[in-house]
Formats: C-alpha cells, sequence, structure tokens
C-alpha cells in the first residue's frame, strides 16, 4: 500500500492538468467538524450476505466485475450487486470457479438480468475465466481460502490478489514512474471487511493501510466540494462528456490526486480532532455523498480497473 500512497504523491507534485486545494481540504474537514458521517457498509440493501465462505466468493465475483458501467447510461453498480445476489440465490452454485472459467457473455448478461450487451463485456468473460481458472488452480476453487492465507492483513491480501490476478493489477506509467492504484483489489479487502464488520473474515490488523478506491465518482465529488481543481482544458473535456484515454496523463492525474487529497484529508482530520479515521471510511462518505448527485460530472475512460 506504501506504492500506492507513495507513486499517488508523486504524481500529485508533478501534475499538470490536476492541482489538490489544500484549502478545500481544510474546509470539508472543518466542515465535518468532530466526526466524518457513518456510512453502513451495503446501505443500499443489494449485498448477498450468509456470514460464510460463499459471501466471500461473491465478493470477489463482483469485484471481478466491478468497473466501467458508464457507457451504458442505465447501467449502473446495484444491477451488478443485485443481479449477482439473485443469481446466487438462486443457484447455490453459480459462483463456483469451475463454472467461473465458462461463462460466455450472454450468460453473464443473463445473471444480471440485463437484455444488452455488457460495456466491456469480451474483457468481463475474459477476467471471469481468469478468477475461476487461478481459483481452482491454487485456491481450491475458493476465494475464502485466499483471504484466509492473509493472515488478517488487507495488505497481504491486496498483494496476493493483484500477484495471482493480472486483471487486478491496476497500475500504469506516467512521465516515466510507475504508478498504482489496485483500486478492485483495494475494494474487494473492504468489501469483506465492511461485510463481515471487521470479524472472522473481515477481520484485518491493517485496515488503516487501505486507501480510497480511485474510480471516477469519487474525483468528481472531490472537484465538488473545491478539493481537486482541473486545468481549464479538461474541465471542458469533462463537462462535454468526451473520452479520457486509459493511461493519460489526465486520466492518472485524476485518479492519483483523488488518493493523494484523500489521504491529506485524513492526516489533517488527525491533527484537528485527534481522532484516527480510515480511508475506507472516507471513501464510503464521498462515495455515497456522489450517488446522491447523479448530476455531478465524471470522467470517462474505458478501463477495466474501475
Ligand atoms: N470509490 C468507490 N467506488 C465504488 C464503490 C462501489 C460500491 N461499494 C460498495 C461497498 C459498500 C457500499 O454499500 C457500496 O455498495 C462501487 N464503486 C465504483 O463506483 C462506480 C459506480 O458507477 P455507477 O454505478 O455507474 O454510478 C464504478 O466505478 C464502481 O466500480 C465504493 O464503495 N467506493
Amino acid at each position: 500500500m506504501e506504492e500506492v500512497r507513495a507513486s499517488c504523491a508523486w504524481v500529485a507534485s508533478h501534475s499538470s492538468h490536476v492541482t489538490v486545494d489544500s484549502s478545500g481540504i481544510e474546509k470539508v474537514v472543518e466542515s465535518v467538524q468532530d466526526s466524518i458521517p457513518k456510512v453502513e457498509w451495503n446501505f443500499e440493501g443489494i449485498h448477498y450476505f450468509d456470514g460464510g465462505p460463499r459471501t466471500v466468493q461473491y465478493l470477489f465475483v463482483l469485484d471481478a466485475l466491478n468497473f466501467c458501467f458508464w457507457p451504458d447510461e442505465e447501467l449502473s453498480y446495484d444491477h451488478l450487486a443485485s443481479g449477482l445476489k439473485k443469481a446466487l440465490e438462486h443457484d447455490e452454485s453459480v459462483f463456483d470457479a469451475v463454472r467461473l472459467q465458462k461463462y460466455t457473455g450472454p450468460e453473464i448478461r443473463e445473471l444480471l438480468g440485463w437484455s444488452q450487451p455488457l460495456p466491456l463485456e469480451d474483457e468481463r468473460v475474459r477476467l471471469l475465466h481468469e478468477v475461476g481458472h487461478e481459483l481452482e488452480r491454487n485456491f481450491d476453487g475458493k476465494a475464502s481460502n485466499l483471504v484466509e492465507s492473509c493472515g488478517k492483513s488487507a495488505a497481504q491480501l491486496v498483494a496476493l490478489v493483484t500477484c495471482h490476478f493480472p486483471g487486478f493489477r491496476d497500475h500504469t506509467v506516467y512521465k516515466g514512474h510507475q504508478v498504482f492504484f489496485y483500486k478492485r483489489a483495494q475494494i474487494f479487502a473492504a468489501d469483506i471487511w465492511g461485510a463481515f464488520k471487521g470479524q472472522g473474515y473481515g477481520e484485518f490488523n491493517d485496515i488503516g493501510s487501505i486507501t480510497i478506491f480511485a474510480d471516477y465518482i469519487v474525483p468528481a465529488v472531490l472537484r465538488n466540494l473545491g478539493v481537486l481543481r482541473y486545468s481549464s482544458s479538461l474541465g471542458n473535456v469533462i463537462e462535454s462528456n468526451h473520452e479520457i484515454t486509459s493511461g493519460s496523463e489526465e486520466e492518472v492525474e485524476i485518479r492519483a490526486c483523488s488518493i493523494y487529497a484523500v489521504e491529506k484529508m485524513r492526516d489533517l482530520f488527525r491533527v484537528k480532532s485527534g481522532k484516527q479515521v480510515l480511508s475506507v471510511e472516507l471513501d464510503l462518505w464521498l462515495w455515497s455523498f456522489g450517488m446522491q448527485c447523479p448530476s455531478l460530472r465524471h470522467h470517462r475512460t474505458l478501463s477495466i480497473y474501475y
């Protein structure tokens, strides 16, 4: 996780299109006074939970597919989480590793109850196969074994997931430097922690090591709060809904500055209130805020990472 923090800080200090505004961070910290509003994990009531290994399997499949909904204006994360939940309630072996290796695009649509082709559908198929194959090869088919082998360390879980599953290796090169985000690997650790309420599979001694999950919603919220400022040309691109290429300076800066800014927010909150706050908690607060403002303009990048 240190690599995520350090590389994102490097981007923030060499950024050309995005600025982190420290007065914006101060305003946010002042506005929440002594405590960050608590948002319940699964506040939407859309996730599967049975308290056991099947939930871990569900969350791993969920986060293998947890990216890029925006090209279909009707589709959202909710459809993914609730569609997979329904599928599992209907058929308890639906996410068995052997079956994950065989799904076709139309079958994944059916799992989600979606009649249209999904955005980046071929990639979704490939990533699901990769998950099934690698789970079967190294973890006896079970994502719960993956979690159990991490010694209650979220950082170790992220390391293991990115080591075994290439589709989770969310990183890039910016101005000659390797930059790490690991959005879906980190959100998987956070989802386990949230779903199991820090107990059992969700017990991690280092949940504070996780950063926020650099998606397309949280940066839009940070910009709206005055924490991120965009150059006028980047602002125009966002306002006009033009696509931003994956790996471009703009895209990397938006994501890296978001992670860096929230780490700064966390530091300032600790100094001002004397309380520790987790990036996972800040993320859920910011993200759920974004969910309540569907009119917020976000950047549009075709990516398998978020
Ligand atoms: N930073 C961050 N990004 C998150 C999530 C979640 C869901 N987390 C669950 C965990 C507990 C809660 O109860 C949530 O349900 C999804 N996303 C991302 O947002 C985008 C959704 O796009 P659209 O549906 O088109 O608006 C997409 O990139 C998706 O990957 C999060 O928590 N943090």
